[in-house]
């Protein structure tokens, strides 16, 4: 188990970067804690995959230094860094038994046998692989397979980390579900530092204490579950999560209040805005009200998804999401009321603090 200290890291695959745009990580200055399950999450090429081959040593940054415990590892292999790690698709030993498969990384490492048998026995009630343990890895599905790599992964007690890339992608919706939890329950027993790359919210969201989001190279927050949905600091983690995500639209502002195409929306407090820059404002469908009288709004399109309702509208020229209880009619003519407490005001895409 080790804290994560990522000090000033960059990374370019071109060697002759210069601009920001020629990183595919642009600076990353964090120290992760001893012992936290963290999410790595964005969509495809943010750079997810980049920084995770950093911390566990497959790549070499451009830029800066990476340290556990306060000890630096820049220069250190994936081996010397005590990590393991499960990637995206499986990588077991065909002719060894599951057993044998799971018992390997220990036996590898002198781990006695009482001990091995132990751990093994553990690993396989989780992954529910106990009824395969004398079978031959030859010859079982992509998803058993890759339920003896995750397997693998957790088995060792002696980690620094344990680093997923994607480790469910194959693996059957049902068992996705049962493996996530497993994984959650297993952090809080062992107490390793786990770092998880998804670019699915969901995953993200039921596996993490802290999810870390990236964009176009860059990690925009840091948060736990509730920060992200209810303080977004930035309009794409508004937008990543959250189902619908968050709605935004450009706005003008006088004081406390906002205009968003020639209608008057009241803001909690004044923002604190830069002298320039574009500004928008982001709420949540949650926080939307449809009822009589209100901001005039044109309702789309009403989709029922059992728990709720998710109304499509549009308001002052601008698209806009609703999300209404399951059990409340939606009014004739209705109108919307935005709860000013839920507004998020954003300046070239980064929110700014509220009041004086
Ligand atoms: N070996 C490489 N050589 C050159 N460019 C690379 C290399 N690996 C990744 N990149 C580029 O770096 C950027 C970040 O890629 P990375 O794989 O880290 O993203 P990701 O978020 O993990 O994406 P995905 O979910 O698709 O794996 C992308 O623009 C990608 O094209």
């Amino acid at each position: 188990m080790a804290r994560i200290t990522l000090d000033h890291i960059r990374h370019a695959y071109n060697e002759k970067a210069r601009a920001a745009g020629d990183y595919a990580l642009k600076e990353v200055h964090h120290e992760w804690e001893d012992g936290g399950a963290y999410a790595l999450l964005g969509p495809s090429g943010c750079g997810k995959t980049t920084l995770l081959n950093i911390i566990s040593g497959l790549l070499r940054p451009s830029e800066g230094r990476i340290a556990f415990d306060g000890a630096d590892v820049t220069d250190l292999s994936t081996e010397e860094r005590n990590i393991a790690q499960v990637f995206q698709f499986p990588v077991v030993y065909d002719t060894m038994t599951v057993y044998d498969n799971l018992a390997f990384p220990l036996r590898n490492r002198q781990v006695p046998e009482a001990e091995v048998d132990r751990r093994v026995r553990d690993i396989l009630e989780m992954t529910d692989l106990s009824g395969m343990a004398t079978r031959r890895a030859r010859g079982l599905t992509a998803d058993q397979k890759q339920k003896i790599s995750l397997g693998r992964g957790l088995v060792r007690a002696d980690v620094n980390a344990i680093l997923f890339d994607e480790p469910l992608t194959v693996i059957d919706p049902h068992m996705k579900w049962v493996l996530r939890s497993q994984l959650k329950r297993l952090h809080r027993q062992s107490g390793f530092t786990m770092v998880y790359v998804t670019h699915d919210q969901t995953e993200a969201l039921t596996f993490a204490d802290k999810v870390v989001v990236m964009y176009d190279g860059q990690i925009v927050q840091i948060g736990t579950p509730a920060e992200l949905f209810e303080t977004p600091r930035h309009t794409f983690v508004g937008y990543f999560i959250g189902s619908p995500g968050m709605n935004v639209m450009p706005a003008s502002i006088d004081g406390a209040t906002a205009s968003v195409g020639g209608q008057t929306i009241a803001l909690s407090a004044a923002p604190r805005l830069p002298a320039a820059g574009r500004i928008e404002l982001g709420i949540r469908p949650e926080f939307v009200k449809l009822e009589r009288g209100g901001l005039p709004v044109q309702v789309e399109k009403v989709e029922d998804i059992g728990r709720h309702k998710i109304v499509r509208a549009r308001f002052a020229g601008q698209k806009l999401a609703i999300v209404v209880p399951e059990e409340e009619e939606i009014p004739a003519e209705a109108g919307i009321r935005f709860d000013p407490s839920a507004i998020g005001v954003f300046a070239d895409s980064w929110r700014v603090g509220m009041g004086a």
